[in-house]
């Protein structure tokens, strides 16, 4: 089945009629209760349009009316809210079915005093709590300490925190262990000591503020939830008790939140400091699908208290109501100005089984703020805002609930439009069987069962009034409204003006008129004066109905503001969250970025230092190649040297013993000879010398040799060769 179809009624639809507030100015109401007849309860009203208004009658119907004198017990046993709390309790076994109770109606028309109580009378959460646990006492489980907690903390399926009553009290209690609001909270509506209630003042804030004080100190206007006291039974349900599952050990759970300007936040946890500014803020928690729950959306993140007596869950109910944001407006004093969710979770195994894992269902009383007028309300900057949400919300609220009203009579196709906002997210998502077939692994759940109790002042507002009642019962007739009679009045002669006939039209005077009286005239007077009559009762008519039109416009426009705002701030909150994944990614990116470069960097750089050390692994080798090659070169040219100075030594010798075996008698010995005297000094010197006096001496000898050459026959090449041979043998010899 699509999402949002129905098969049967999402809500029974019950009417509450409020007491005149006391000394409220005696006037004609606006509702009238229609005898049953034949039915035991009423179930009919009539909407009657104040005098100077020329509007239809309209007729609603609901489950069941009830009347300004209805007490607190008659609507919890009327509504059949026991047999929801056993859908809860589920004795036959199974998971049982989730309920929800709500109420709905104009601001100040007894919502909260419906849900909650007032002093001296508990309201419908402290009857459904009180009976709750009457009716699962002997199958409690002992201790809801661990390891039953860590067992239930592991079956939630909304990634909540779990903790003990005891610990989230005493953590309240503490100075230090909160941050609560503590103004413009519902704190003149806790349960425990009987001050005087804080009046608030329109213009207190509902911005939540730093402040705790003790539970035992607040100021009071709820029933005492102190046992002993007499005003904590009234209503008394002590004899009241529905069935449960013998086989199954139960703890009750508690949550609650609320939904300001479309958004969830949680009431049981403490508000932090937030770090650009002072102000102390809750964060908005999200409605999703979770693992454990991926075909049903819950509110995730919650902080939920295992409560084992119904002491502690109206302990931890009160401190929840502090943190509700109220504000006085013109219409009511202490003003409800979110839609408050307040979660009883029945949770249930079987006996024995000490691992093994939680179900159950739960029960959900809801307090939806009130719709208003800003020209009652005289509420102005935020609270008008508030306001303007609060409207929105309550009119897709109405689109639902009248959308539910129309497909049971066969005038709308069978959908309900309940993902505009929040309130009709959480309200209706879990009204539907989840989809066949899907998520397999998951127990399908019953649909939850819920009552709408739509709360009006007879002596309200009656634009407010309709409005609410148009889009809540479940159905509805319109009789149109009688001719004018003051069209009838006029058509009828008038005795004083039997002669003499008024003309209320026409340009002529009346002196003229009278002049011109004949009983042809006066028949044709008549006929105009009717056709003039009929069309003051058209234009009334039609006055009327653009009124109507004016003010069903200038609600749209009040509801298009309001969502305009809404679409404001989501396009904000989404812009930031764009914004913000737009800096994690980037930043992801750069620290990406960084590491690559740095290991770009480490590689380049290792790459240099190999190509370094190759340079200098070649270079050394080149130095140490090269300096060897040098050092041959060097060793060569001094064996070079070495071959020559021996070469030219033997020469030497040779060219002396030619010398002297030419003439020795004519010549002095070579020794004595100047050309051929030896310096004294070191030998190498000397050498030298030697070497290049010699070498001179050569350079005279080839001269010599070559001027005998060209003297000679025969090529130097040969006489080369024949002094080399010369040389040779003398070398030989
Ligand atoms: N049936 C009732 N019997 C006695 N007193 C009532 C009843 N209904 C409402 N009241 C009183 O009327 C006052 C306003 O009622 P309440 O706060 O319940 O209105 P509301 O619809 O919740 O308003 P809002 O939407 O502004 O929060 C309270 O003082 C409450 O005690």
């Amino acid at each position: 089945m699509e999402p949002g179809s129905i098969t049967q009624k999402l809500f029974e639809v019950y009417l509450r009629l409020r007491p005149p507030y006391p000394g409220a100015p005696q006037t004609e109401p606006i509702l009238h209760v229609e005898d049953p007849h034949d039915k035991v309860h009423p179930s009919h009203i009539t909407l009657n349009p104040p005098a100077d208004r020329r509007r239809a009658i309209e007729r609603f119907g609901f489950t069941q009316v009830f009347e300004e004198d209805a007490s607190q017990l008659d609507v919890f046993h009327c509504t059949d809210t026991s047999s929801l709390i056993e859908g809860v309790l589920a004795p036959q076994g199974g998971d049982g079915t989730d309920a929800v109770v709500a109420t709905l109606g104009v601001t100040g028309s007894g919502k909260t005093h419906t849900i909650l109580g007032s002093r001296n009378q508990r309201g419908l959460a402290q009857l459904a709590i009180d009976v709750i646990f009457r009716s699962i006492i002997d199958n409690m489980v002992e201790s809801a300490q661990s390891p039953t907690l860590d067992s239930l903390q592991a079956c939630d399926a909304s990634e909540a925190t779990l903790v003990t009553a005891p610990y989230f009290l005493d953590t309240m209690n503490s100075d230090q262990g909160a941050t609560y609001r503590g103004s413009g909270s519902r704190s003149s509506t806790p349960m425990l000591v009987r001050n005087k209630p804080t009046t608030l003042s329109s213009s207190q804030t509902t911005t939540p503020s730093k402040m705790r004080p003790k539970a035992q100190q607040m100021p009071g206007s709820f029933p005492d939830s102190d046992v002993t006291s007499p005003k904590s039974h009234s209503p008394d349900v002590s004899d009241f008790i529905v069935p449960c599952d013998p086989a199954a050990e139960y703890v009750v759970i508690v949550s609650m939140y609320e939904v300001h300007n479309d958004r969830i936040y949680d009431l049981l946890t403490p508000a932090s400091k937030s770090p650009n500014n002072k102000d102390y803020r809750r964060r908005p928690l999200l409605y999703k699908p979770t693992e454990l729950s991926p075909d049903r959306k819950v509110v995730a993140g919650l902080r939920k208290v295992v409560c084992t007596d119904a002491r502690e869950a109206l302990l931890v109910l009160e401190a929840g109501l502090q943190e509700r944001r109220v504000a006085g407006t013109g219409s009511n004093n202490v003003s409800s100005r979110s839609h408050g969710f307040f979660c009883f979770e029945v949770k249930k195994r079987s006996f024995g089984w000490k691992n093994n894992s939680w179900s159950g269902s739960k029960l959900t009383v809801v307090d939806l703020a009130g719709s208003e007028r800003a020209r009652d309300a005289k509420t102005q900057g935020a609270t008008l805002v508030e306001a303007g949400k609060i409207n929105e919300s309550l009119m897709y609220l109405g689109q639902c609930l009248q959308s539910q009203s129309e497909i049971s009579s066969g005038k709308q196709p069978n959908i309900v439009p309940y993902r505009q906002c929040k309130l009709t997210e959480i309200l209706f998502s879990n009204s539907f069987p989840s989809a066949a077939g899907s998520y397999s692994h998951v127990p399908r759940r019953n649909p939850q069962r819920g009552i709408m109790i739509v709360t009006a002042d007879p002596l309200g507002d009656f634009n407010a009034t309709s409005q609410i009642l148009r889009y809540s019962a479940l159905a509805r007739d319109v009789t149109v409204p009688r001719a004018p009679s003051f069209s009838v009045n006029m058509l009828a002669p008038s005795p004083t003006h039997s002669t003499q006939h008024t003309r209320p039209f026409g340009n002529a005077g009346f002196g003229s008129m009278r002049s011109h009286f004949s009983p042809v005239n006066a028949t044709e007077e008549r006929v105009t004066m009717e056709i003039a009559a009929l069309e003051i009762a058209r234009m009334s008519e039609e006055i009327e109905q653009l009124r109507d039109e004016i003010e069903v416009q200038s609600e749209a426009r009040i509801a298009a503001e309001a969502h305009l705002l809404s679409t404001e701030d989501r396009m904000i909150d989404m812009e930031a969250a764009v914004r913000e994944e737009c800096a994690i990614e980037f930043e992801q990116r750069l620290a990406m970025e960084l590491a690559r470069f740095k290991a770009s960097m480490q590689i380049e750089k290792e790459r240099h230092e190999e190509h370094w050390d190759r340079k200098v692994d070649i270079l050394e080798r080149g130095l140490e190649s090269g300096f060897e090659e040098g050092f041959d070169k060097e060793n060569v040219l001094v064996e070079n040297l070495t071959q020559e100075l021996e070469r030219l030594r033997r020469e030497n010798t040779i060219l002396k013993r030619e010398l002297s075996s030419r003439s020795p008698s004519k010549r002095k010995p070579l020794e004595e000879r100047e050309d051929f005297s030896m310096p004294a000094g070191p030998s190498s010197k000397h050498d030298n010398l030697a070497v290049s006096t010699l070498g001179r001496k050569l350079e005279r000898i080839k001269i010599s040799d070559g001027s005998r050459a060209g003297v000679g026959p025969g090529s130097p090449k040969k006489i080369r060769r024949l002094v080399a041979r010369r040389w040779e043998d003398s070398d030989d010899a």
